[in-house]
This record gives C-alpha cells, structure tokens and sequence, in this order.
C-alpha cells in the first residue's frame, strides 16, 4: 500500500469505528432504562458469565457467551440504525423496482425502513430483544418464509425474520462492515464494565430520544446519572 492508502485505511477505521459504537452504546443505553425487564434479564446473564465482586477477564469465549446482550445491541440497532445509509452504485444499467436505470446510478438503501418493515417484522415498532434471542423460527418473530436465505454473513438473522437483508446493522455483501467483529467487542465489553458494576438511571425517563442523522445517527444528548451497583 502507498502512504495515502495506508492514511486513507486509518482514518477510515477511525470515522467508521469510533462514532459508531460510541452513539450505539447511548441508544443501548436509553432502550435499557426504558426497559427495566429486558435489563434485568441482561444482568442475569452478565453476572452469570462475569459474576459481580469476582476479579474476572475479559475473554472473547466468555463475550461471545452473551446471546442476550447480543440481542439486545441488535434490536435497539434494528429501531434506531447507527449507520443508517448503504450506497450503491450498480457497474451495469439494472433494472429496480420495475425501472430502468443506468451504471453508476447511486442507490441509497435505508436502513430505518427496512428495519420497522411490516412485511419482515411482527410488530415492527415494538421493541422485543427476544426476536434475536429466541430459538423460535416457526411462529411470532416470522413474517416471510423463504428457502433462499443463504447468505455468507447475515443468514442467522435472515432465518428469524425468514428475509434476506431485512436485518443489514453492518451492511452485506463484500463491502459489509469489516470492524464487526470489534464493533460487537466493544460493545459487549462496556456492557459487561459499565452495567455490570453501575446503576444507571436517566434523569429525564419523559425526554424523548435526541438524535441527529447525516451518515451516521449520533446521540445529541443523554444525561444519566451513575452509582455503583448494590450487590
Ligand atoms: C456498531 C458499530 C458499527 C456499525 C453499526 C457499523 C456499520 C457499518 C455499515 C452499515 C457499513 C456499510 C456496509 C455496506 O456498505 O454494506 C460499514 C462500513 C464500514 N465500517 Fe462499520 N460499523 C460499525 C463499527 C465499525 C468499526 C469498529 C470499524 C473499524 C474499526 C468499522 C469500519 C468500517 C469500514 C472501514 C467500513 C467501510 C467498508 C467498505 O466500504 O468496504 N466499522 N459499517
């Protein structure tokens, strides 16, 4: 690689990888305070795999344990997609949506809509962790039933929801999120660090939500206040 790919590469991590997980952490957070059931059960699960006032590590094994913190980090980024945009740019004329369109036409694909789409979800506005918690294929969390649901990276979602891409946080195909992996990390790390050891409450339970879109969702604010958990 030259100097300005090298350049292009680490700035690329930056912007993508820092702003990303940070604003996700704060939509985590205000669905949980919201919540308290569903961060009950996170806790459960948390203390169980890195129990409280022991002196855990962090390993990737006992991480990649965390299935309900995982569902979780999914259905808060199914309602309120951090990364909301995909582009795409086709390299021959196409044919979409019953139009005609020339190479090079930018598509932009939202990932909001796609996400609440009555057509892939039961009860697209509700928000329930447990469509990507439960084992449960035949009934509620399936809309569509579709054979062809191979797909290299999204194929376990795809199978819940029974679509192909109705569930797209890190994107598909070869330009899907390559910091996935360290995104889900992260994010699954301050969880363990942050709610396993703290209370944390929101000031204002009413105040609604601030976000603000252009690439990406950022959190505008979120005032919370933070004390150590009575254990
Ligand atoms: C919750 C955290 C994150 C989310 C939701 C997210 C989401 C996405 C999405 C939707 C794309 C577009 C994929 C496509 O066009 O199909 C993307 C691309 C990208 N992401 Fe992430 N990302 C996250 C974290 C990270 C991290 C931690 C890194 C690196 C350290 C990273 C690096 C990148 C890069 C370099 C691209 C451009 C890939 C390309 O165009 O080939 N992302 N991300």
């Amino acid at each position: 690689m030259t100097d300005i790919e090298i350049r292009a590469n680490i700035l690329d991590a930056f912007f993508a990888g820092t702003d990303t997980t940070a604003n996700l952490f704060c939509f985590v957070t205000y669905y949980l305070c919201h919540y308290p059931e569903v961060k009950q059960k996170m806790l459960a699960e948390i203390d169980s795999i890195f129990p409280p006032n022991s002196s855990f590590q962090l390993t990737h094994s006992d991480l990649s344990k965390l299935k309900y913190c995982e569902a979780i980090i999914k259905e808060v980024d199914r309602l309120c997609p951090v990364a909301n945009i995909l582009a795409r740019y086709p390299s021959e004329p196409i044919e979409v949506g019953g139009y005609q369109w020339p190479a090079d036409t930018q598509f932009q694909i939202d990932l909001a809509i796609i996400h609440r789409h009555k057509d892939y979800w039961i009860n697209p506005e509700i928000f329930d962790p447990d469509r990507f918690f439960l084992d449960n294929k035949s009934e509620s969390y399936l809309n569509v039933k579709n054979d062809d649901l191979k797909d290299d990276h999204n194929e376990k979602e795809n199978q819940k929801t029974g679509q192909k891409y109705s569930f797209i946080m890190f994107g598909g195909g070869i330009r899907i999120c390559p910091g996935r992996k360290l995104a889900m990390i992260e994010l699954f790390s301050l969880m363990v660090y942050v709610f396993g050891k703290y209370d944390v409450e929101l000031i204002d339970m009413e105040a609604p939500l601030k976000t603000k879109s252009s690439i990406i969702t950022t959190c505008q604010e979120l005032m919370v206040k933070i004390k150590p958990r009575n254990l």
